[in-house]
């Protein structure tokens, strides 16, 4: 007898094809409130869910009690109760790898917008401000030969640091919870403290995962820390960071830039003071989002699913 599948995300034609041979396919286009209403009157039934950017908390997973599988399309699982999930036994899979260099893109994208000043100074040209030469007050800093501070050198950050040594002669320090000998000899990386690397780094970028550990690791004290060229770039996950506390060194020119994909709260809020500084280039949490990542991400989690529910071993489980 097929399963239930419950998908909380649209899948490429193909994809869908392959899940609805093997189960009963529920599909939720989206989870606004009609489709919140929605994915709870299919939990009931539902042995497998696939999807991302839905907080899945033992409150949701108790209207499942037929469940066997999570397949998450992220390789992040912030938003999941991990040790609910696994007292319940049920299988959590993410997707690792597959986005690695699509995030580090993303990375390096904000990395050289902000440097440079991107989107300030094309906005000035399409609001037809360049009416002369620029001067110096249009300038931005140089990225080759700066100094790429890393924080979580995992899969994503070892990318980051690719890009940077190869790239652009960056000298690459790194924090992480244990040093990695064969990024040091890959990329002539070094490793610092935390408070270390804050004060060496030119670009100090996160690439740790959201954790209990993690969680507001970046505040206030943080910020102090770091120096007025410094800029700051998260494609983690927005709460490893005090929020306001980055908003005041923003504002005060404790820090000269931010690039940000990911934010405490997501949609960023309207009334954001981020929305308003010409310093922050704030982009819709798109780290790995091109046509081609996306979906080798959902072809990687239908195979996740697929194995869970057969019972076998997953390519990929997190619990
Ligand atoms: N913006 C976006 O769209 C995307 C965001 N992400 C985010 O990026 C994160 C990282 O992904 P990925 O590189 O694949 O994950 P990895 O697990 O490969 O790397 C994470 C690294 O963070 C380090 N780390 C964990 N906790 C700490 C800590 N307390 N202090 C210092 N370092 C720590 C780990 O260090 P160690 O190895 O020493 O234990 C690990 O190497 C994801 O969890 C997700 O939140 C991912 C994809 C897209
Ligand atoms: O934020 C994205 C992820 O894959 O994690």
């Amino acid at each position: 007898m097929k399963k239930h599948v419950v998908l909380y995300k649209e899948l490429s034609e193909p994809l869908m094809q392959r899940l609805e041979a093997q189960t009963h396919v529920t599909l939720i286009k989206r989870l606004d409130a009609q489709g919140l209403e929605q994915l709870r009157a299919a939990l009931p039934h539902a042995h497998g869910l696939l999807g991302a950017s839905l907080k899945l908390d033992a409150r949701l997973l108790d209207l499942a009690p037929k469940l066997e599988a999570v397949a998450s399309v992220s390789v992040g699982v912030d938003n999941y109760d991990i040790d609910y999930l696994s007292k319940r036994k049920i299988q959590l899979t993410n997707t690792p790898g597959v986005l690695t260099e699509t995030t580090a893109d993303t990375g390096f994208a904000l990395i050289m917008a902000t440097a440079r000043r991107v989107v300030e100074l094309a906005i000035k040209v399409r609001n037809g401000q360049w009416q002369k030469n620029i001067g110096p007050e249009w300038f931005g800093t140089d990225v080759h030969g700066k100094t790429l501070g890393i924080i979580g050198m995992g899969r994503i950050g070892e990318a980051l640091a690719q890009r940077g040594h190869f790239g652009f002669g960056m000298p690459v320090i790194y924090h992480s919870n244990s040093p990695k000998p064969a990024v040091e000899a890959r990329f002539n990386a070094q490793y610092r403290s935390l408070n270390d690397l804050l004060q060496e780094a030119d670009f100090i970028c996160l690439t740790l995962p959201l954790t209990a550990q993690t969680e507001g690791l970046i505040g206030a004290q943080a910020f102090a820390l770091m120096r007025p060229e410094s800029i700051f770039i998260n494609i983690a996950r927005g709460k490893v960071v005090d929020e306001a506390a980055m908003i005041q060194a923003l504002q005060q020119g404790q820090i000269r830039a931010a690039g940000l994909d990911v934010f405490e709260r997501e949609p960023l809020d309207a009334n954001s003071p981020l929305l308003h500084m010409d310093n922050v280039v704030a982009t819709p949490h798109i780290g790995s989002a091109t046509v081609e990542t996306r979906e080798a991400m959902a072809r990687c989690a239908v195979d996740n699913l697929l194995a869970a529910l057969a019972g076998e071993r997953p390519a990929n489980p997190v619990n």
